[in-house]
């Protein structure tokens, strides 16, 4: 069945991993070539194997907001399995690169590796917030200036698309049903089957993407178009008449029993049967023909009230008398708020004539460019909606396209670093640290804080002193309910060594993530930032190195 329902209990039947393989345009030469320049002037000046850490994160929530969802560390971990260089890369590569490169530089390049690479990273699905790092990468120094490129380009859309998602959820609501159908908006087809895989996780319900649906085990969902509506001019272009009942246990003339329920709606509907047009029924007719179990019409190709919906109920009750239930409606167009009231209005009135209470309970899918904006404006007016088909906006985040992770050197051979700025927001947080999230006695996350390694972990029921990392007077003390220790490793030593979930359990994680954030963090207006905090010791660290790697001016 290809029309819309609603996802039954254990789908979808996604198996882990192995399904989910990382995408064939993901490899070591999806990077910048700064990156393999810089690799370059690391290896002639023999620092390549410097020990280096680095930090990827990002500086400000997306679309306003004051939460990200960190997604595509999967697609990371296996860029680790993958990474290499190919013959033909080096191949090509001797041809990018200047004629004077030095011919043993491939050989390196041929030997490269993610065997020394240690990658620990927040769980994918998890919330997250700015300055926070999300993944740090240690290892030889050329090859993490190799991955910094690919590893933006996977965590970045990833991330921005599930924030997406999971706001259109927050707006909808735990109820309605969300479809994503963005596919032929998307940017290309690996912006297509990303969006669908990440909306899914952000909480969508099931996507128009056929491709992402057997790549991913996303449920597939789908109506139909107006061409389909369009195609049919008279009750001529229904060629074969007949169906059987559900029970197989009669065959009925089908359009005869439609003419019938179109001579006796009017009075339950207040419609004109000489307004209804007969192509659109004809279409309706062939598709509940071609779905009895799944008839689900586009209703307002010509007008939704004096005929697509007339047309619609006239159909579902034929098909009810050979025992089959429609599923709805989808309207494309108008004003989604009065026009869903009133179908659904009318819905109601069919239920009490004929005695069927599934009429009342119709999906009424609505679609036609919405946004966020569209969702909360909706509800605010009053609407019947229980169905969202939702393309552009989601996929293209049109509300913001990019998301600005970045990838910061912060240690090398044991030494911190930092990235000075005259924006104080990019200043980097220097060394390795650790990053715990700290919770309230209601299970609610109150702070992320950030600290050296070396420090011990904050503990329940202890408390400690949590400073803004910039502003000197900005700090608090916080006596942790629970303490969460957000980073896990996920390669280590040439191996995944931590269990990859599968799109599903990603999906549920987004959803428990997103209960232990206040409220007034995700609100759609105006929301109260989350605090990001750093240890008294790390403070007085950065402040240190910050006055160290910055030369005092003189004035003349
Ligand atoms: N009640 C509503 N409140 C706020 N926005 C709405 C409401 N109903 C529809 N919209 C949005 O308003 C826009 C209307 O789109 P548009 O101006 O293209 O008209 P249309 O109804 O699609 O007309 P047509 O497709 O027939 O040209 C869409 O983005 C839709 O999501
Ligand atoms: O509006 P979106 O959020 O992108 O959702 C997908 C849209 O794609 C389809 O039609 P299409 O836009 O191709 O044609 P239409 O505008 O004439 O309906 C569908 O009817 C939706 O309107
Ligand atoms: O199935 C649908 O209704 C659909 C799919 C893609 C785009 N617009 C609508
Ligand atoms: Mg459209």
């Amino acid at each position: 069945m290809n029309n819309i329902r609603m996802p039954k209990e254990g789908e979808p039947s996604h198996s882990k991993a192995t399904i989910m393989g990382s995408n064939g345009v993901v490899q070591a030469l999806l990077t910048d070539l700064y990156q393999i320049t810089m690799a370059y002037a690391y290896w002639k000046s023999e620092k390549m194997d410097d020990l280096s850490v680095f930090d990827l994160y990002f500086r400000k929530n997306p679309f306003q907001g004051e939460f990200t969802i960190f997604a595509g560390l999967e697609e990371c971990v296996k860029l680790m399995q993958s990474f290499h260089f190919s013959e033909s890369d080096i191949e090509y590569l001797k041809t990018a690169l200047p004629p004077k490169t030095d011919p043993a530089f491939y050989d390196y390049l041929g030997s490269l590796s993610a065997k020394d690479i240690t990658l620990s990273a927040v769980p994918e699905g998890e919330v997250v917030f700015p300055k926070v790092p999300l993944i740090t990468i240690t290892g030889p120094l050329a090859v993490v200036q190799l991955l910094e490129t690919p590893l933006l380009n996977l965590v970045n859309y990833a991330s921005l698309v599930a924030t997406n998602a999971a706001r259109f959820r927050m707006a909808a609501g735990p109820e309605t049903t969300l479809l994503e159908f963005g596919l032929r908006r998307a940017q290309g087809p690996d912006g297509g089957l990303s969006a669908s895989r990440y909306c899914y996780l952000g909480g969508f319900d099931g996507t128009s993407n056929v491709l992402a649906g057997k790549m991913f085990g996303i449920p597939v969902r789908g109506t139909h178009a107006h061409a389909f509506v369009t195609s049919f001019i008279n009750l001529d272009d229904v060629k074969t008449r007949t169906l059987r009942s559900r029970d197989d246990s009669r065959e009925i003339d089908f359009v005869d029993c439609c003419l019938k329920y179109q001579k006796e709606l009017p009075a339950v509907l207040d419609f004109l049967p000489d307004q209804v047009m007969e192509g659109e029924l004809a279409a309706f007719i062939s598709y509940a023909m071609a779905f009895p179990e799944g008839f689900l019409a586009l209703i307002d190709t010509y007008d939704v009230i004096r005929s697509g919906l007339p047309n619609f109920c006239t159909v579902a009750m034929a098909l009810n008398d050979l025992g089959y239930q429609s599923i709805g409606i989808r309207l494309d167009s108008g004003d989604l708020s009065y026009l869903s009231n009133e179908v659904q209005a009318k819905f109601i009135r069919v239920a009490d004539r004929y005695n069927l209470p599934w009429f009342k309970k119709l999906t009424i899918v609505a679609s036609n460019d919405i946004n966020e904006d569209t969702i909360h404006s909706l509800n605010q007016q009053g609407h019947s909606i229980n169905c969202y088909g939702i393309g552009t906006h989601l996929v293209t985040c049109q509300k913001q396209p990019a998301l600005g992770c970045v990838f910061k050197l912060v240690q090398i051979n044991n030494k911190p670093r930092i990235k000075l700025s005259e924006d104080v927001e990019k200043v980097t947080i220097p060394g390795l640290k650790k990053v715990y999230r700290l919770f309230g006695t209601d299970g609610r996350a109150l702070v992320d804080l950030l600290q050296h390694a070396s420090e011990t972990a904050p503990k329940t029921g202890q408390r400690v002193l949590c400073r803004h990392p910039i502003q000197e007077s900005k700090r608090a003390y916080v006596i942790p309910a629970s303490v969460k220790c957000l980073h896990e490793i996920w390669w280590d030593k040439g191996k995944v060594v931590n269990e990859l979930p599968s799109l599903t359990e990603l999906r549920e994680k987004t959803k428990e993530s997103l209960k232990t954030i206040r409220q007034d963090h995700k609100r759609a207006l105006n929301p109260t930032p989350y605090k990001v905090s750093v240890t008294s010791d790390l403070y007085t660290f950065i402040h240190e190195l910050w006055l160290e790697s910055a030369p005092i001016g003189e004035l003349s």
